[in-house]
């Protein structure tokens, strides 16, 4: 008698819904049914300040429902022709499943099928192929040696299209480069989060928080947001600097306007040349660490003054610049633009040309910050990523909305299951050899 064997990795069904993110609006989250049983679920997340070579995140446009924000277009992709061809392949062929998504869009940049719908597929089936396998998804996808826990960067003041205060610069961020481990690095960077509640509540500020759960003062200029961080850490008990580093995303594409940068809540204007050297003043009188999308993604003159000038000292990241994009990263890593990446899985949309960027910029001995969106979900994928690709940071949000705790949680669990094998190496990952 001729048995078949099917194997258990095989794609069955792949559905998929609208739910809500953590700025009220709909996103993608789509199912992945193996044959053996095996579900993988995954929710698609939304960035405000955009880049603008981003892969397209497909939206309905109807003012009439959801503001023009819906995503039944996107779900009805996943159901209908991304399902018809996805069916029935292997999970664990990631790489082909992914190869097999793109060219089913067939547009350079996802806009016909939309990144949205593609990226749910891509992670639903990595995380169902894991499930299948009885591991996690960060040893799925990382192998044995996935035992590096991220630098996290916590961001706790926000600014910019983050919130609707007059801060120009984004989002300020804390580092715990000196702790001994990832859930020190989380107590300690709770700690200065709660300090500095009080002391901007003592200083007549309002504590309510932006899209990303850091405060959101009425604050002016980066001097003052970094002159109340640096003040919480030290009333914590920590040393600015070797116990907590700084990180800024001033996400200067948003005020880069006809070659100028214009500080509208400051309300300076600043040549490329000025903002360059702002940057570089705050990076020596601060314990800056790293800065992201310090110039805007069309300044790359900008960009490569500002990495000659402090690129020997400070961590400079692109994101809106690179958009996580390979190519672009390749011409930033040959052209002197920064000295490190962002990645954010649904400025490319797919899982596989997420780990290309990762790889390109590890060959390069540049540094690799997994990243959240400002519109997220309880989806938990990009803690799995920090550890499975070894990238060693993580940039996702403040210490008091469940759409970020979910993710520093998430690295919780996974330090304590590595037990003895887990290693958090502190500031060290802001270079690389
Ligand atoms: O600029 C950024 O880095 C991100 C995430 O912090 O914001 P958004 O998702 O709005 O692009
Ligand atoms: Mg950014």
């Amino acid at each position: 008698m001729v048995s078949q064997t099917v194997a258990s990795t095989v794609i069955q069904s792949v559905t998929a819904r609208a739910v809500l993110d953590s700025r009220g609006n709909p996103t993608v989250e789509t199912d992945v049914l193996l044959a053996d049983g095996s579900l993988g679920r995954a929710a698609v997340p939304s960035g405000a300040s955009t880049g603008a070579r981003e892969a397209v995140e497909l939206r309905d446009g109807d003012p009439g429902r959801w503001h023009g924000k819906g995503v039944d277009r996107a779900v009805g992709h996943v159901s209908g022709e991304i399902a018809s061809v996805v069916v029935g392949r292997d999970a664990d062929d990631q790489a082909g499943l992914d190869a097999a998504l793109a060219a089913l869009d067939g547009t350079a940049d996802k806009s016909r099928l939309g990144a949205n719908a593609l990226l749910g597929v891509s992670l639903a089936a990595a995380k169902a192929a894991a499930g299948a396998h009885r591991l996690p998804l960060h040893r799925y996808l990382g192998g044995v040696d996935a035992r590096l826990l991220p630098l996290p960067m916590m961001n706790i003041v926000n600014g910019g299209a983050h919130a609707d205060n007059p801060l120009d610069f984004q989002e300020f961020m804390i580092a715990p480069v000196g702790a001994g481990t990832f859930a020190e690095a989380v107590r300690m960077g709770s700690e200065v989060f709660h300090t500095l509640r009080r002391d901007l509540r003592a200083a007549g500020h309002a504590t309510g928080v932006g899209d990303e759960g850091g405060f959101a003062p009425a604050l002016r200029t980066a001097r003052e947001a970094l002159d109340f961080v640096v003040r919480a850490i030290e009333r914590t008990g920590y040393r600015p600097g070797e116990d907590i580093g700084l990180v800024m995303d001033p996400a200067s594409s948003e005020f880069f306007r006809d070659g100028v940068y214009v500080y509208a809540g400051e309300g300076v204007r600043r040549t490329p040349s000025e903002h360059a050297a702002h940057l570089a003043e705050l990076i020596d009188a601060y314990p800056v660490v790293s800065v992201e999308d310090p110039m805007a993604e069309d300044d790359l003159d900008g960009w490569r003054e500002l990495t000659a000038r402090v690129g020997d000292r400070c961590q400079l990241t692109g994101d809106d610049v690179f958009c996580t994009d390979e190519k672009l990263l390749r011409e930033g890593i040959r052209t002197g633009v920064g000295n490190s990446v962002l990645v954010k899985v649904n400025q490319i949309g797919t899982l596989t040309e997420a780990l290309a960027t990762v790889a390109t910029a590890h060959r390069a001995g540049w540094t690799v910050v997994m990243s959240h969106r400002s519109g997220e979900t309880e989806d938990t994928t990009i803690a799995d990523l920090a550890v499975a690709t070894g990238c060693g940071q993580i940039k996702t949000g403040s210490l008091s909305r469940s759409d970020r705790t979910a993710k520093y949680n998430q690295l919780i669990r996974i330090e304590e299951e590595l037990g003895e094998s887990a290693r958090y190496a502190g500031g060290a990952v802001l270079r690389r050899p």
